[in-house]
């Protein structure tokens, strides 16, 4: 089976998070936290910086390592690590994204996630309720 190891960025603001629509692809149209695949040589954190930049044009600082989940997709195995982050510099800007929302703990489940990140959701939940 093919693995795909990516990173993403929960992005809070208010006590909402940011979830982006996907604007290409085999998932276009699902909702999902910005990242993407570590390239090789780069630690997590350089490839979460390098992602926000290509996709929402903003300086992050990955601030701490909130969930790592695996997903079984028909076709390949993901690995996904999620980290808080914050944003130094920019204002978000969607360069790949068809969408973006805040979403408080009361309405996370109003859109449609990828399969994959429903423990991730799950525990923001929890999170943003205590
Ligand atoms: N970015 C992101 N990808 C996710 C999430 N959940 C999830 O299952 N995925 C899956 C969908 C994709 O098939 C896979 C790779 O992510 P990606 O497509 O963003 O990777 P990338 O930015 O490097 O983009 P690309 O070059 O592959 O188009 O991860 C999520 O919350 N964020
Ligand atoms: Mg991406």
């Amino acid at each position: 089976m093919k693995q795909v190891e990516i990173v993403t960025a929960i992005i809070m603001k208010d006590h909402k998070i940011l979830t982006t629509r996907r604007g290409y692809g085999q998932f276009i149209n699902l909702w999902e936290f910005p990242g993407g695949k570590i390239e090789s040589g780069e630690t997590n954190e350089e490839a979460l910086i390098r992602e926000l930049q290509e996709e929402l044009a903003v300086e992050i600082i990955p601030e701490q390592l909130f969930m790592s989940t695996e997903y079984d997709y028909p076709d390949f195995h993901l690995t996904m690590h999620c980290y808080v982050c914050s944003i130094k510099k920019g204002t978000i800007t969607l360069l790949e994204h068809n969408g973006a929302k805040w979403l408080d703990k009361d309405h996370l489940d109003t859109v449609e996630w990828l399969p994959a990140n429903k423990p991730v959701i799950d525990g923001l939940r929890v999170m943003l309720t205590l």
